[in-house]
């Protein structure tokens, strides 16, 4: 070979070594330490985590004016992450947030990013979540749920799928944001579910993932939309679920953590699209009692649905677990963690809201076993001290699972 043929690792190659070595650096001083202070390492530092949180419902500094079409968003991430820390906020902190949120209310439905603001899909889900999360009658009856429904009706679109506001474009996140929020306050009807299958199904890709829109490469954060998506107007058995689960459990790397697309790096966000996406499965696969025919080395064999979360995919991958709960809950508290307060993509990388959210939000689903039956929901193993214990979600809506029976019950009454 001439030397100008010697291959030249590439941009993704190089920062791929240098994650693991970092992440491995710290796997290896940890397995050096004594019993106890692993044990230390290994806690979940709740109230830094909640000072940090509560901070930023208050009062953010001015380079945050970057977040100005996102602040449903951040009261979101910060409303749903103190919420899995099992803590709320004062009354007059809750008044300003429903305050606020109402000023980013459309007359005609949904919610801005920030007051004045044209309403968007993506925003509405984030300000519905956190009214859902503050629970109670004021958060709940602000919602003008008749004007939201012409607001989902307009974003329509003849493909099935949803646009993210006027004019904007068609993805997969769009449908998740209207389904789910249709779903959750009680609003969801044919018109809206028309086709949507049909849109979500066309976006599903050739390694089983499912991307924002057809044609496009798969990603966690699509796929965990498109199959939540799936599931609330159950069609979810319409996908191609083998290939999807074997496209999943390969996301999950050496680092411990989940990657988002294939030959991307692990990033802490993805716990919760990735790992929240096993837990849709695992729930779902528990209410089927069809057969499921899956075709394998040529040959056809029945398993039954209830299989695929653990003996399917341990036959095909022999991995046991659909994922390794472990092994996530080392990246997210090694890795991720903060000690200050706030969780971060990786290291070497700043804490923020958002990367907060979504780690809380893995380790939680991490924490718990998955089944449609809600007393079987249980924790299933806790990384470190059990006071790491986060609350369960909702998987299909990632808000606490309590909150979401408090608004269910409100939307069906009112
Ligand atoms: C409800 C709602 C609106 C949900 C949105 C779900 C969604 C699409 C999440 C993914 C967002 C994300 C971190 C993209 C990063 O892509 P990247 O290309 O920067 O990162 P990568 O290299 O890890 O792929
Ligand atoms: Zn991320």
């Amino acid at each position: 070979m001439e030397a100008s043929e010697v291959p030249v690792a590439t941009v993704t190659q190089r920062s791929q070594k240098s994650v693991e070595s970092q992440v491995g650096r710290i796997y290896e001083s940890f397995a050096k330490l004594p019993p106890d202070a692993q044990f230390r390492m290994l806690e979940l530092k709740r109230e830094n985590h909640i000072d940090y949180l509560k901070g930023g419902l208050r009062q953010l500094p001015s380079s945050f004016c970057v977040l100005d079409a996102l602040r449903p968003w951040v009261c979101f991430w910060n409303l749903h992450s103190l919420a899995l820390l099992g803590e709320s906020v004062d009354a007059q902190l809750q008044n300003n947030i429903i305050y606020f949120l109402s000023l980013c209310q459309d007359p005609n439905g949904g919610y801005g990013g920030g007051p004045g603001q044209m309403p968007h899909l993506a925003t509405t889900y984030a300000a519905v979540c956190s009214l859902v999360t503050l629970g109670g009658h004021k958060a709940l009856s602000s919602i003008n749920r008749s004007e939201m429904y012409m607001f989902l009706q307009q974003m329509k679109h003849l493909s099935g799928g949803f646009r993210v506001h006027d004019g904007g474009e068609i993805d997969v996140r769009a449908c998740y944001a209207a389904i789910s929020v249709a779903s959750i306050l009680n609003i969801l009807d044919d018109e809206l579910v028309q086709n949507v299958g049909n849109y979500i199904l066309s976006c599903q890709t050739y390694e089983g993932g499912i991307s924002a829109e057809p044609g496009t490469e798969a990603h966690g954060g699509y796929t965990f939309c498109g199959v939540a998506t799936m599931i609330m107007i159950n069609q979810v058995n319409q996908l191609d679920l083998p290939r999807l689960i074997d496209w999943l459990v390969f996301q999950q790397g050496k680092e411990c953590g989940f990657k988002g697309r294939t030959n991307k790096l692990v990033d802490c966000c993805y716990s919760f699209w990735q790992g929240g996406t096993f837990a849709l499965l695992q729930r779902a696969c528990s209410t089927f009692d069809q057969q499921l025919v899956i075709p394998v080395e040529g040959k056809s064999f029945e398993v039954n649905f209830n299989d695929i979360g653990y003996n399917f995919v341990k036959r095909r991958v022999e991995m046991g677990p659909l994922f390794d709960g472990l092994a996530l809950q080392l990246y997210l508290l090694l890795c991720s963690q903060e000690v200050d307060g706030g969780l971060k993509d990786k290291p070497g990388k700043s804490r923020d809201f958002y990367h907060t959210c979504y780690a809380l939000s893995g380790l939680s689903v991490s924490q718990h076993i998955w089944s449609d039956d809600e007393s079987l929901l249980m924790p299933r193993a806790v990384l470190g001290t059990y006071s790491n214990l986060l609350e369960p979600i909702h998987p299909l809506f990632n808000v606490v699972l309590e909150r979401y029976h408090e608004a269910r019950g409100f939307f069906t009454t009112f």
